[in-house]
């Protein structure tokens, strides 16, 4: 079994959980919180200011000019195109996006940054990427599964974010795709032991993705910092 086969086998329960959590079975029924909204936009502003700088580091780990290519590109997605989910969301919480573009990074927010940085910080272009990867497979599948299960309707309010992630994730569906063939490249690389470390980073990325959800649709913050 391929490297890739083997984590998309693994990370699937989790991938359950994820569409069956509340925020997202929301985003299909057209029904999630301002609040919610307004908490995810303020903690995904940040976490998307981090994976940037992730991909930073995967340009200096680097192997090939496609793949800095690959991750230039993806850099300015997430700056330029990004902005768009955002921005639905901000509509329908009836909020400005510049109000919340400097709220403090909650709990998970800290741990899924740090997570990333660490792969960063300690590893190499196999952990990092392993690392970034639950983030764009993960909204790929939230897109397709929205919109085979007919939710992307003219009175949901989400619409335009449900294609955004399902059709021009036709973008984001490549860029896993792409990502995941780094991992299988990059796996005949190493040891069986680093191999488990590396599928390690995977799953806890995807958990902190439900984690991530979770976070915003019951507003957790600091309690006492
Ligand atoms: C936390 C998180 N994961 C994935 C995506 C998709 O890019 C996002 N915007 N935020």
């Amino acid at each position: 079994m391929e490297f890739s086969e083997r984590l998309i086998k693994k990370g699937q329960p989790i991938l359950k959980q994820i569409l069956k959590h509340p925020f997202v079975e929301g985003i299909g029924q057209g029904d999630v919180s301002k609040d919610a909204l307004a908490f995810y936009v303020g903690q995904d502003f940040n976490y998307l200011n981090a994976f940037m700088k992730v991909y930073a580091a995967a340009i200096q780990k680097s192997n090939s000019r496609d793949q800095i290519q690959l991750f230039t590109n993806q850099i300015e997605f997430t700056l330029n195109s990004e902005i768009q989910p955002h921005i639905d969301f901000c509509k329908v919480a009836g909020i400005e996006y510049s109000t919340v573009q400097n709220d403090k990074q909650a709990p998970m927010t800290y741990l899924y940054n740090e997570h990333m940085y660490n792969a960063a910080r300690t590893g190499d272009l196999i952990d990092v990427v392993a690392s970034m990867l639950p983030c764009p497979w993960t909204y790929s599948v939230i897109g397709e599964t929205l919109i085979e299960q007919g939710s992307s309707t003219e009175s949901n309010p989400f619409k335009s974010w449900i294609d955004f992630y399902a059709g021009v994730n036709s973008e984001d569906k490549m860029l896993s795709v792409q990502l995941f063939d780094i991992l299988d490249l990059e796996a005949s690389k190493y040891s069986d032991e680093k191999l488990k470390e590396v599928e390690d980073r995977f799953l806890k990325s995807c958990e902190l993705e439900w984690h991530f959800w979770d976070q915003a649709y019951y507003q957790r913050d600091w309690k006492f910092v």
